[in-house]
């Protein structure tokens, strides 16, 4: 079974539930699975019984119907969240799902062992990884089916004894082959075997004084119960897990160890530490860098026998987180996770490793049901945001497996338990999930949701590797928990603790000679050679490893040369054609400035030939010159050139011609002299003129200043004047009016004669020219000069 698929019937047209798709992809992506072990993941289905409180409060509407072993079906009650929707025509009221196998309320915790973990149980025994978890809202039965009660133990204590049971008579008493990481071993100092078996004493006195401490009453009811004493558990040894034979094993034991721990408010705690008042430590979730979470200084415990796998189991449970809510008395507030680990030793040897957990998630509730305030109401948080971000990695793997094409990011990484989980899930175990659900009405639309999330789970496929036994080898570590090959080298103290001498130990022997008992002893003798020699061709293994290691970094220092001669010359010609380049910016630069040159020269620009024929005319003429003077001292005719000469040779009146040419340029240059001589008197001249004019010039700027000066006096002497003619004037009339009042008293008074002569000389002194104080005359304006 297992091939079938959840649809909802929202999907669907129809008002009633869908059937299976039988050919849906990842139906048909299973069937296609060769060679590995592939198959959809394993989803169970357990259905709680009501408890007596459930009943009277009327909790049983028969909302959970069980159709057959494979079916349910899920009808909404009156007043839930999912009744209300379907009456607005926005979803359906009645659901089927489909599941692994479905467990009815009756059924036992022995029979949902057998029915779902055993086969895991054979597998965890075979060297693979398995983890169970179980899922579903507060109150759905999750504790109880993991962990069960000290009545009706659950798969963890069943799983224990399982394991035990197998693992029979072929322990592995020492404690010096311990877990490491994920999934590797280490070999153990003497030293800290001892302080392991101190740790463990120590753990299990503190086991002892709480059991003394607790109360029997609690003893039935609580999860494994507080009993360490295995009486108290009914386990029935009817189980398919069958015990190891020594012959088939060959010699090899088994070394169990334990740890236990709890994700509380994203925090990861070691369970297995005794209970102190103070504050507990939170662990870091690391990689093992081979892609592997692991929880980082978790106490790994050996355990000898189930009772002492018991007892820490029950130590674990009461460090654990729980609390009493409104809907669970005892409700569990983290996630915890049990784990189970096995060592199978030949020898000194870790033949391999497998790894069981079982995880009691907590559960999914609505803060508002679940009256969850305060502390209770960030534990609630902190776990739906753990099982959310789990749906949705489950979601995100079944798309990426439906469409092949399709690569969705998976947030592992996203929480803690789904980074512990990201193992299972991506091939390196088998997982296998447990849905809890109670048939209550109140709590229907929850149970709807954790249907919904274990549908799309039931699609997951998980793809697990067909391993070898030698494949599953874990990596050689040393005692003191380091690798025993560092930095490529094999580190010889290591390997020679790690192997013994006698271990080592070759002898050849005669095997026809010696006797049946010794040859009981040389059958030993060679088990020891096959393991050294297998021990041989782990050093030879490890020595490959390292020859290849050097020749893969001899190849990459190779062709890091190489690529750095290659930059050297990638930059040796760029330098070079840098440099060409600015050779040719200086090229063009100079040939610019050239260009400019000649342009400005252009308009001077004379050509050659007449150039040189100017020069040769003005030299011509130098030649006529000289010669010309020296005929003129010598008092003969000049000569002609010679080609002028012949030319006027070849002419037919040729002396005459030449004195006459002769003359002519004499008279011209002559003329030129005298015209020179012309020009610099004529310079002279005019220098000379010049002087003067500068001497009249200045002559004439002193003349102006000076006839200003006599301007302005005469202006203030005529101002003098008008003010002196004004005066006369005033004069005259005052003259006029005393020769009026003179006439006017001669006709009134009888003796004129006497007055008649001082009157005349009166009129005289008037009538004579005015003479001025100073003895000067005083010439009136527009009156000749004197
Ligand atoms: N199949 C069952 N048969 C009988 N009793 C059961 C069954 N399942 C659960 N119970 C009882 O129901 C109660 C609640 O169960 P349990 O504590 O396991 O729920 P839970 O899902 O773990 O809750 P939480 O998430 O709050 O821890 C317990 O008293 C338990 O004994």
């Amino acid at each position: 079974m297992g091939d079938v698929i959840y649809l909802t019937t929202m999907e669907s047209e129809s008002m009633l539930p869908v059937d299976v798709n039988l050919n849906s992809p990842t139906v048909q992506q299973a069937k296609m699975c060769v060679g590995a072990d592939q198959q959809m993941m394993h989803i169970y289905l357990r259905i709680k019984p009501f408890s007596k409180e459930e009943l009277s409060d009327h909790e049983d509407q028969e909302c959970v119907l069980i159709v057959d072993g494979h079916t349910v079906m899920l009808s909404a009650p009156k007043g839930s969240a999912t009744m209300k929707s379907s009456e607005k025509g926005v979803c359906m009221s009645i659901h089927k799902f489909y599941f692994s196998k479905v467990f009815g309320p009756q059924t036992s915790q022995a029979e949902l062992f057998e029915d779902t973990v055993e086969s895991q149980v054979s597998d965890f025994l075979n060297g693979r990884n398995s983890l169970i978890f179980s899922y579903g809202v507060t109150n759905a039965g999750k504790t109880f089916t993991i962990q069960g009660t000290g009545k009706e133990p659950g798969i963890l204590p069943r799983v224990l004894d399982a394991t035990f049971r197998h693992a029979e008579g072929r322990l592995y008493e020492g404690m010096n082959l311990k877990p490491y990481l994920r999934n590797e071993a280490q070999l153990l100092h003497p030293d800290q075997v001892k302080k392991e078996r101190i740790a463990k004493a120590s753990l299990f006195a503190s086991v002892k004084d709480e059991c003394d401490r607790s109360t029997p009453s609690s003893v039935s009811e609580s999860p494994v119960s507080s009993d360490s004493n295995l009486s108290s558990f009914n386990l029935s040894h009817n189980s398919t897990v069958p015990p190891s034979s020594p012959a088939e094993e060959g010699g090899r034991l088994f070394a169990l160890w334990v740890a236990f721990f709890e994700i509380y408010n994203e925090c990861v705690y070691d369970l297995l530490q005794p209970s102190t008042s103070k504050k507990r430590s939170s662990l870091r979730v690391c990689d093992d860098g081979a892609g592997n979470a692991h929880v980082k200084n978790l106490q790994w415990i050996n355990v000898q026998s189930l009772s002492e796998a018991y007892k820490l189991l029950q130590l674990g449970n009461r460090n654990r987180s729980a609390a009493a809510t409104k809907i669970n008395q005892s409700s569990s507030r983290s996630h915890s996770i049990f784990t189970l680990k096995l060592l199978k030793i030949d020898g000194q040897m870790v033949e391999r490793i497998s790894e069981f957990s079982v995880c009691d998630l907590a559960g999914s509730e609505r803060c508002h049901k679940a009256k969850t305030f305060g502390e209770r109401l960030k534990e609630a948080g902190s776990i739906n945001g753990s099982l959310l971000i789990l749906g949705k990695c489950i979601t995100a793997l079944r798309n990426n497996q439906a469409d092949g094409t399709k690569s969705t990011c998976i947030p592992f990484r996203e929480s803690k338990l789904t980074k512990l989980f990201q193992t299972f899930f991506c091939g390196k175990g088998k997982a296998s999930m447990i849905v809890n659900i109670n048939q209550c009405a109140s709590t229907y639309d929850e149970t709807l949701h954790v249907m919904k999330f274990s549908a799309i789970a039931k699609q997951v496929v998980q793809v697990i590797p067909d391993k070898t036994e030698e494949s599953l080898s874990p990596c050689l570590f040393g005692r003191d928990g380091k690798p025993l090959v560092r930095k490529g080298v094999i580190d010889s103290k290591a390997l020679e603790s790690y192997l013994s001498e006698e271990e080592l130990l070759d002898e050849e022997a005669d095997m026809s000679l010696l006797p049946q008992s010794e040859l009981l002893n040389m059958i030993e003798g060679l088990r020891t050679k096959l393991l050294a020699e297998r021990r041989r061709k782990l050093v030879q293994e490890i020595e490959i490893r390292k020859e290849m290691g050097d020749a893969m970094l001899q190849q990459i220092l190779e062709s890091e040369e190489l690529r750095a001669q290659q930059i050297e010359e990638l930059k040796e010609s760029y330098a070079e054609k840098l440099e060409n380049t600015f050779e040719m910016y200086k090229d063009a630069i100079k040939e610019h400035a050239y260009q400019c040159a000649m342009n400005n020269l252009e308009d001077n620009y004379v050509p050659l030939d007449e150039f040189t024929a100017e020069q040769e005319k003005v030299e011509s003429l130098g030649h006529k010159v000289s010669e010309l003077e020296s005929l003129l001292s010598r008092g003969g005719a000049p000569v002609p050139p010679k080609q002028e000469q012949s030319s006027q040779t070849e002419a037919s009146n040729g002396t005459e011609d030449a004195d006459g040419w002769f003359y002519k340029e004499k008279y011209d240059l002559e003329r030129m002299c005298k015209d020179k001589q012309l020009i610099s008197s004529l310079e002279k001249r005019l220098m000379e003129v010049g002087e003067t004019l500068q001497v009249v010039q200045d002559a004439f700027v002193e003349k102006s200043a000076l006839l200003e000066a006599l301007q302005k006096t005469a202006d203030d002497q005529s101002r003098a004047l008008e003010k002196v003619l004004q005066q006369n004037d005033e004069k005259d009339k005052e003259i006029a009016s005393l020769k009026d009042q003179l006439c006017k008293l001669s006709q009134k008074s009888p003796v004129k004669k006497t007055k008649r002569g001082l009157f005349a000389n009166f009129k005289d002194a008037v009538a004579s020219p005015r003479i001025h104080p100073t003895g000067r005359n005083i010439r009136l304006a527009g009156s000749p000069k004197p």
